[in-house]
């Protein structure tokens, strides 16, 4: 039965490096005999322009219908206005909601070869290997109230609502649980329970769940802590689980652990193990049309996606394996540059990829 993959590249470097990826989605799919269609949609700024709107009824219809969904990235200063794009109903929160995609593994993996690359020196990152779970289809972005009013005294104000329901708490627990059981049974458990409420709830549900799991060591930390933890001795972690926006800043200051943000991949997942896969980073409007974007988030994210919702574990491992080894040859884009590394173009990365593959 063939496997349907929609390709959403998006703005900015979206279609810079969503090209190289899809390169090689295609090289596996030939390979590894996957039997993959892949179809290609409009979202954010580019479907604005074209439609309107961010999230077209035809991409949310076509990615509703698909196996899997690869994405760029959106946005960018010409359509950064809240109505248009930002919106939990529409653009990426809108994908992320009408899909149920509640779950966000997004590793931060330091590969050796990039240990010069890391805002950290070498004996504090060696070996890191960190799983970040993040809800993503709750908390502050898309609790209502939200907005910008007027009061009566003529002061305008700003508002949302960081809300969890339990069950919204307990589904992403079991997820982070589970995840933990098959790494090395660690599971920290970030939230602000010292001034939210909802978060003094989120630590309760995750030390219940924890009751299920008892071979895997549940801490909790507070998020500021955690941010400066992860910069002081990254590898006390092993899983970290935490709701939306802490995990979105969470995963961003990880990523330089790893070299670059251009190096994190993430799979956003639902019940059924549909996903959509893209990389944490987002359009980069400082660098798109340049040509020196890193693709390697977007293509270790085809490599997610073959793991975890296509179930063609071999190619994944390929692909990570084919990525190691472009980086043992020294190829750097600018953002994972050091001194000796041969400085590549973004199709240029892509093209060594594929050639590491055929090797
Ligand atoms: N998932 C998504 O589609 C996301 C979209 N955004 C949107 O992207 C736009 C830009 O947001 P920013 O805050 O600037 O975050 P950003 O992640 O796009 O860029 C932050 C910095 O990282 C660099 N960078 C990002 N990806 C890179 C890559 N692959 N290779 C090399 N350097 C890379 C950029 O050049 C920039 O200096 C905004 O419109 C924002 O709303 C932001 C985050 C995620
Ligand atoms: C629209 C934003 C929440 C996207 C983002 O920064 C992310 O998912 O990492
Ligand atoms: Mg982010």
């Amino acid at each position: 039965m063939s496997k349907n993959v929609l390709v959403l590249p998006g703005d900015g470097i979206g279609p810079e490096i969503v090209a190289e990826a899809v390169k090689v989605l295609e090289w596996v799919n030939d390979r590894f005999g996957l039997n993959i269609e892949l179809n290609e949609g409009l979202v954010g700024g580019a479907a604005i322009d074209a439609t309107g709107g961010p999230l077209p009824e035809a991409t949310l219809n076509a990615a509703r219908n698909a196996d899997a969904i690869l994405l760029g990235a959106v946005g960018g200063h010409k359509w950064d206005k809240l109505e248009m794009a930002l919106r939990p109903e529409k653009g990426l929160l809108g994908l992320r909601s009408n899909l149920n995609l509640f779950a966000n593994l997004r590793p931060a993996i330091l590969y050796p070869q990039l240990a010069a690359a890391s805002s950290l020196r070498p004996e504090i990152v060696s070996g890191l290997d960190i799983l970040i779970v993040r809800e993503l289809t709750g908390g502050i972005y898309f609790g209502e109230p939200r907005g910008i009013r007027t009061r009566e005294d003529g002061v305008r104000e700003g508002y949302n609502t960081y809300i969890y329901s339990e069950p919204e708490i307990e589904r992403i627990a079991h997820v982070a649980f589970q995840a933990a059981q098959k790494r090395n049974k660690r599971l920290c458990s970030v939230d602000k329970a010292n001034v939210l409420e909802v978060t003094v709830l989120w630590r309760e549900v995750m030390t219940r769940v924890g009751a299920e799991y008892p071979d895997v060591e549940l801490s909790h930390m507070y998020v500021d802590n955690a941010a400066m933890q992860l910069v002081r001795a990254p590898k006390q972690f092993d899983v970290m689980v935490t709701g939306n926006m802490f995990g979105d800043i969470l995963s961003d200051c990880a990523a330089m652990l790893t070299g670059s943000i251009g190096m994190l991949p993430s799979a956003s997942l639902n019940d059924q193990q549909q996903g959509m896969y893209e990389p944490i980073h987002g359009s980069a409007p400082d660098i798109a049309g340049q040509g020196i974007a890193n693709p390697l988030a977007t293509i270790l994210s085809v490599a997610m996606m073959l793991r975890y919702s296509l179930q063609a574990a071999a190619a994944a491992d390929a692909i990570e394996d084919a990525v190691s080894r472009v980086l043992d040859a020294g190829l750097r884009t600018a953002d994972i540059m050091s001194e000796g590394a041969r400085k590549v173009t973004t199709a240029e990365m892509g093209q060594a990829v594929l050639k590491a593959l055929n090797e």
